[in-house]
């Protein structure tokens, strides 16, 4: 990114709670003005802490973090003008929707007139209009949690944070607040920093995803990067469904890696990383990315992006099937089929041959799994 569109700039950022652990190791990253960035990682990787950081809440160990260039370490919280919104909705009780949408207005000593044309403009805004005398005790889940965002949006901030805001919702719920709050950040044009550890909700919703592990930054790029070609076997493994195959590196060329399977079976595979022959590695390839073919209609001969494998069982899910088969070694591989028009049909122990295009098989060390 180029500097002058820097907004919001973490430079070498650590962060320990006790003097000894390091919680965030060494956090880097250039936000744009307008940015929906997620952080998205396994419990514990250090997420919510970063947000922390951000808010005043807590303070960094180490390194800087600047807004349009100027550093926020030494503002209080309140000195930030940053919006939030956390899973528990925080709303005051004993205040109606209106009055709840006021407080941040008030605060800000914004003038009687505006503050309640404000208010009427978000409740038009979430679909509220007709709760705007209701106690929080009296919405829903969904609803208390429009008005949360609503009010960390009021005062037109230019850095909004998320805490896993629909954790507490359920599937149906969460789809559409996602629909909701990507549709009022379009409008809005806001910057967002999102934390979730839901990886269909940071694909969905984020312009570029920080994937988190034990406070290190293992990749931060845009969905379709993240999903197509991932850094490492982590980040693989992390987004999306994938399988991973174990293998021994025969030789690389540039980008292309010939790895050894199984007994006796060579694969072809795309690579970033720099392989030496005979060294242990992990090919990972995606359910969707592999078709099945039975052993009557396969190509005879060994290609490097096939494997044979043999049927033992399927399970629906509805707008896809997911069938499950086991290569010579035991190990189990996945192929994930649209449910169109006529389903495969296997027989038990059927063997197929299992086949995908060889820009969809990607190695990695075998080191960065562990
Ligand atoms: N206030 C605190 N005092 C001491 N340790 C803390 C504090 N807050 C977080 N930690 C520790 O820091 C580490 C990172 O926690 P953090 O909440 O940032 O992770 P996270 O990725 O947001 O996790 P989750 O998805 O479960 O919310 C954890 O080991 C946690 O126990």
């Amino acid at each position: 990114m180029a500097n002058e569109n820097v907004f919001l700039q973490f430079n070498a950022i650590k962060k320990s709670y006790d003097h000894k652990q390091l919680v965030v190791k060494d956090f880097n990253l250039s936000v744009a003005a307008g940015e929906f960035v997620t952080l998205l990682g396994p419990s514990g990787s250090g997420k919510t802490s970063v947000l922390m950081l951000v808010a005043g809440f807590e303070g960094v160990t180490s390194g800087d973090i600047l807004i349009n260039g100027v550093s926020i370490k030494c503002l209080a919280p309140h000195q930030r003008n940053i919006g939030m919104v956390f899973q528990n909705y925080a709303l005051f009780p004993h205040m109606t929707v209106s009055q709840n949408l006021a407080y941040p207005l008030k605060v800000r000593k914004w003038p009687k007139k505006r503050i309640q044309s404000q208010i009427n403009t978000f409740l038009e805004m979430i679909e509220l209009t007709a709760f705007a005398k209701r106690y929080p005790s009296q919405l829903s889940g969904g609803q208390k949690q429009r008005v949360a965002l609503a009010r960390a949006l009021i005062f037109e901030p230019s850095l909004v944070l998320m805490d896993e805001p629909l954790g507490a919702l359920d599937k149906k719920l969460r789809e559409q607040m996602q629909f909701e709050i990507t549709r009022l950040h379009k409008q809005l044009q806001f910057t967002v920093l999102y934390v979730t550890h839901d990886q269909e909700e940071a694909l969905t919703m984020s312009d570029r995803i920080a994937v988190f592990s034990e406070g290190i930054v293992q990749q931060c790029a845009k969905p379709y990067i993240l999903y197509e070609h991932p850094d490492n076997a982590f980040v693989a493994d992390f987004i999306g469904e994938n399988n991973m195959i174990k293998g021994i590196c025969h030789h690389q060329h540039e980008q292309h890696a010939d790895i050894g399977i199984l007994q006796n079976e060579r694969i072809h595979a795309q690579t970033t990383a720099r392989l030496k022959p005979n060294q242990a590695c992990v090919i990972s390839i995606r359910p969707e990315k592999i078709s099945i073919k039975r052993l009557i209609e396969a190509t005879p001969e060994s290609i490097h992006h096939s494997l044979t494998a043999t049927f033992y069982i399927k399970h629906y899910v509805g707008g896809y099937i997911r069938y499950y088969f086991q290569l010579s070694d035991g190990s189990t591989i996945m192929v994930k089929s649209l449910n169109v028009h006529h389903p495969l049909q296997l027989e038990p122990q059927e063997k197929v041959q299992l086949i995908w295009s060889i820009d969809h098989a990607h190695a990695f060390i075998i080191d960065s799994t562990t």
